[in-house]
């Protein structure tokens, strides 16, 4: 029996795997290239359509890694970088989202002259609105490129030490193409931001395409408490064990495994696997506008297709994901309260 479509819609959500950048529509790319006088290359598609069916199918992450890099060419001033924030809040406030841990990727932006404080700003102006608007709560996780150099990270984490220092940049997280890149060449960058504060929290994308030995030098090397993606950690048992001992959560995307053929089909995730080894994990969208769904559209797909769920099961899903978030008790008793209201009404 699978559980109500409006029981997912009204289930209130937390969200720990989007990438900011990742949120640009093609509805909102060209209008962008166009208010910036940028020119994309001739090879990119130079219509919505056009760009729309190209991502009907990625190859691999490089594949997609490809184009989102070119996508965030169009964005420049720093109300480019609210509008597109703003953009994904809009939509998620009417999927039950209610509080959402953002990725962004300055290097994407500093190695094209744009200040990490122009990024920094338009999206941080946009999460303020977030709250006050739509009651959607925020954290900022800046992203190293795995694919630059350890000293270009450095001087990143470096040149963003203020803002780590008030909060701004709750979080650090390491993303961009894995396999060539395995975490613990990042040790030193991960060591120099959590110099900056204490209360700095740390992630890094693992086990998509990587192996599951990349999620445990991730948690040894990187001293990570979460880790995003993870699904190969499935591979090594003793390596579950460990992430069910230590409460790691693991934040998996359905629809982008799919769209990277990293799976077939989402009902060939070993999310079954994760709940018998009480291992937690959220779901979430990683870049919805390449991956043909936002966090909502990821929920129903993975009841499709896990049908066996009922509804203790995806109260537990939301809880943990509650639990796993970087929020204070008080907003985590909020949450969870919001919860318990729903269920009460569908179950
Ligand atoms: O899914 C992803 N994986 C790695 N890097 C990324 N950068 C944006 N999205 C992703
Ligand atoms: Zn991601």
């Amino acid at each position: 029996m699978t559980v109500s479509e409006q029981f997912l819609q009204e289930l209130p959500k937390c969200e720990h795997h989007l990438h900011l950048e990742g949120t640009l529509e093609p509805d909102l790319l060209f209008p962008l290239a166009k208010r910036n006088n940028v020119t994309l290359p001739d090879t990119f598609p130079q219509t919505v359509e056009e760009l729309q069916q190209k991502y009907t199918q990625f190859k691999d992450l490089q594949d997609f890694l490809n184009y989102y890099y070119i996508g965030t060419n169009v964005l420049i001033q720093e109300q480019d970088f609210y509008d597109l924030a703003m953009e994904y809040f809009k939509k998620v406030s009417k999927q039950g989202l209610v509080h959402a841990e953002l990725f962004y990727d300055p290097q994407s932006h500093t190695e094209r002259g744009i200040s990490l404080d122009t990024v920094t700003a338009g999206f941080n102006r946009a999460c303020i609105d977030a709250q006050q608007q739509f009651g959607i709560s925020t954290r900022l996780i800046m992203c190293l490129l795995r694919h630059t150099t350890v000293p270009e990270c450095l001087d990143l984490v470096n040149s963003a030490k203020a803002l780590i220092q008030d909060g701004t940049i709750h979080g650090i997280g390491l993303d961009s193409a894995e396999k060539p890149f395995p975490p613990e060449l990042f040790k030193d960058c991960y060591s120099l931001a959590k110099s900056f504060n204490p209360n700095l929290q740390l992630t890094a994308h693992a086990g998509e395409e990587g192996p599951a030995t990349y999620v445990s030098n991730a948690l040894d090397h990187l001293n990570v408490t979460r880790i995003d993606h993870g699904i190969n950690s499935t591979q090594d048992v003793e390596l579950l064990k460990r992430l069910a001992n230590d409460r790691t959560m693991l934040s998996v995307c359905p629809l982008s495994n799919v769209k990277l053929q990293v799976i077939d089909k989402v009902g060939n995730l070993p999310l079954q696997q994760l709940v018998d080894n009480n291992v937690p994990f959220s779901l979430n969208s990683d870049d919805p506008a390449y991956f043909g769904g936002y966090i909502l559209d990821n929920y129903l797909q993975v009841n499709r297709e896990f049908p066996q769920w009922d509804y203790n099961t995806w109260i537990q899903i939301a809880k943990n994901a509650v639990l796993g978030s970087w929020i204070t008790e008080k907003r985590q008793d909020e949450i969870l309260a919001q919860i318990d209201q729903v269920a009460e009404k569908f179950m």
